[in-house]
């Protein structure tokens, strides 16, 4: 049958909570300063869920917190799982396990029974109360119900009585409201104010918990707040009784029902892991912890290693957790979209210099501000590699950040532009993500950022003489990473050899700086004649003298510009630039003859490689053969 054009004659809205006339809700502006009690119902409620049960091992691999271990009248599994956590002493003095039992005198025995010798035991006693089960599922009128639960909780108090007389066991009692949320509110004080009389010893020390349960999700989140807030307005004896959230997630809204209902008096959460449980799950209580604690508040629950925790409940639950998941899923913490980027590299270089001011002043916190991401991901045991990641939606931002990640490399805004066209097309011809390895080996390519050639000329070697004395703030390490020295304060030789379409090549210019000196070899000697636009220099992080040249390149008379980039005082940025130029055909080729006009056969080109060396000044910094060619290797850019 099709969707109907009025609902209303099919769903009934939910009733609303009878507040007297005038008052005002209490929720809508308190906040959450504090965490709240958590109880696991994984081996419970999310158990009775699995396609598959636990088994008792795997229970095992799961137990923690306060939980509910079982459901003992289920079955001799669930029986002696809990026979097995008590004789094999497996409850830590802290923790107190809860077991479930339903209002049925054979099965609350059986149960209590379970528990003989615990030193801690919630006995969590239920039955459903809301007018449709009271009707259809019990025929039970509300006297009747009443009856049910008090004949229930009579027992409960004297089982449990003899077992604490025993073995000196103490109990709590967890009355649970079955349907709470769709029951009359002013019925679930009654049956509340009820089950408070009977069992007749709350106190401060020794609470009566309600489980005000959301067993089925049927309305907004601020229904169940109210419905709380009634609850806890109105029952007895409010400071020796403790309210208990249990949510479920029909309407995808358990965490905000679960949210407003702490704020509307909610006491403890009983939740799973993950969220998992029966049709849409129980709240899921890492989400709700990871909320708390993005708030600054701290959950008391330990996630440092989520992604292993993750793993783990997947296992013992047989179950997969969706990519797009709070906190626990796979791309929660990856950004597609060019913008969204753009805002996050942004935000972690302010972050950066701003954390690192209160690092040297000693003054205020480093507090998380950062676009798009929540939380911190470290926290939870992520890194930042996969922050961003790259696809036809991407720009040039996160193209650039995932450069700089990688290679360090902070390039250019013009650069980050043109690089960025050469990645959005390959992504729209592939219609696919472009993964860290693919961009970076597109840059290499495109820049020819390499030991070995990739473009048309490569620079092979090179030997830097200053004809005149260095100036104080130039000067030329031996690996040629260093900032070239000043241009047009120098005068420099440079000389070296160039492969051009896989023929080595001897070049000689001077020049005003070592750039000059190679423009005026290249025009000399290979007859091109290139000029040089922006220049930006950047030292490499963690080594001051390490550092790297991009600039821009063009045939003069030419509108068009490329990028290159390279170390060695920027002679490879030259070079990479005119790669670019020279490799692409809709740009003018430049002229270029390649036949030297000093001498340098192949052979002599080889025994000069053989003898390279970097000049320094006027000294000569002899490099054992072995750690020159891993140097030239390994300064590939
Ligand atoms: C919302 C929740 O999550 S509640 C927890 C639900 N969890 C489970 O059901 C998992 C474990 N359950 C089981 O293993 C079984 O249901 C058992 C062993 C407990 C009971 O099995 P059975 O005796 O075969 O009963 P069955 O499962 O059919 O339950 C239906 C009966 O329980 C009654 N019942 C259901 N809930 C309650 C309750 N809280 N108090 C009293 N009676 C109840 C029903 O009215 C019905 O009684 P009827 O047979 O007289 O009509
Ligand atoms: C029995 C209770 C606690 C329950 O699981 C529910 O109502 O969802
Ligand atoms: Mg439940």
């Amino acid at each position: 049958m099709p969707m109907l054009s009025d609902p209303s004659l099919k769903y009934l809205t939910y009733p609303s909570v009878p507040f007297s006339d005038g008052y005002i809700r209490q929720w809508p502006n308190k906040r959450t300063t504090t965490s709240p009690i958590w109880l696991s119902t994984d081996l419970r409620d999310g158990n009775q869920a699995l396609v598959n049960p636990m088994s008792n091992a795997t229970k095992l691999e799961l137990f923690s917190l306060e939980i509910e271990v079982a459901y003992p009248a289920a079955g001799d599994n669930e029986f002696q799982f809990v026979r097995d956590l008590i004789e094999n002493n497996e409850i830590p003095d802290d923790v107190a396990i809860q077991i479930i039992t339903p209002a049925r005198p054979e099965l609350i025995t059986k149960s209590i029974a379970s528990m003989a010798g615990v030193k801690h035991g919630i006995i969590h006693l239920y039955n459903a109360v809301s007018p449709v089960f009271r009707e259809v599922v019990f025929r039970n009128t509300k006297e009747q119900t009443i009856d049910l639960t008090i004949n229930a909780v009579k027992l409960v108090k004297k089982l449990t009585e003899e077992e604490t007389a025993r073995s000196g066991a103490r109990f709590t009692l967890n009355y649970c409201l079955e349907t709470f949320s769709q029951t009359e509110p002013e019925f679930a004080v009654e049956l509340g104010n009820r089950v408070l009389m009977e069992w007749g010893k709350a106190s401060l020390e020794d609470k009566v918990y309600f489980n005000l349960a959301a067993t089925v999700e049927c309305a907004p989140s601020n229904h169940y707040a109210d419905m709380v807030e009634y609850f806890n307005n109105n029952i007895n004896q409010r400071s020796s009784v403790l309210l208990s959230i249990h949510p479920h997630n029909d309407r995808g809204t358990g965490v905000a029902a679960t949210e407003l209902a702490l704020l509307a008096g909610g006491d403890r959460v009983e939740g799973c892991l993950l969220g998992n449980g029966e049709r849409t799950g129980n709240v899921d209580l890492i989400t709700l912890a990871l909320n708390l604690y993005s708030q600054g508040v701290s959950p008391g629950l330990d996630f440092s290693n989520l992604p292993e925790i993750v793993q783990v409940v997947c296992r013992c639950n047989e179950s997969a957790v969706p990519v797009r998941y709070p906190y626990a899923g796979t791309l929660v913490f990856s950004a597609f979209a060019g913008t969204h980027q753009d805002a996050i590299k942004k935000g972690l270089d302010s972050q950066a210099a701003r954390w690192e001011k209160v690092d040297r002043t000693g003054e205020g916190i480093k507090y998380w501000a950062m676009p798009y991401i929540p939380i911190d991901p470290k926290d939870i045991g992520y890194g930042y590699e996969n922050l961003i990641r790259v696809s036809s939606q991407s720009g040039k931002a996160g193209t650039a950040y995932v450069i700089k990640q990688t290679l360090q490399l902070d390039l250019p805004r013009r650069m980050q532009v043109s690089f960025y066209g050469v990645v959005q097309s390959e992504c729209e011809n592939s219609g696919k993500e472009m993964s860290t390895a693919l961009i970076i080996n597109a840059f290499k390519q495109k820049y020819c950022l390499s030991s070995k050639p990739i473009g048309r000329l490569h620079l092979q070697s090179l030997n830097i003489t200053p004809l005149s004395p260095l100036s104080e703030s130039s000067s030329l390490e031996s690996d040629g990473t260093s900032t070239p020295p000043e241009q047009g304060t120098n005068l420099i030789r440079f000389e070296g050899h160039i492969s051009v379409d896989g023929r080595i090549r001897k070049v000689m210019g001077d020049g005003k700086g070592v750039l000059s000196a190679l423009l005026d070899a290249l025009r000399s000697d290979l007859e091109l004649e290139i000029n040089i636009g922006e220049i930006v220099y950047q030292h490499l992080e963690g080594d001051s003298t390490k550092a790297v040249t991009y600039l821009e390149v063009s045939i003069p008379g030419s509108p068009a510009s490329k990028s290159g980039v390279g170390s060695v005082w920027g002679c490879r940025a030259i070079i990479s630039g005119i790669n670019g130029l020279v490799g692409d055909r809709r740009f003018p080729r430049p002229k270029m003859v390649f036949t030297p006009r000093r001498d340098q056969s192949a052979q002599r080109s080889e025994a000069w490689l053989r003898d390279f060396t970097f000049r320094a000044g006027h000294s000569v910094l002899q490099t054992p053969e072995h750690e020159r060619s891993e140097l030239i290797a390994a300064s590939p850019i």
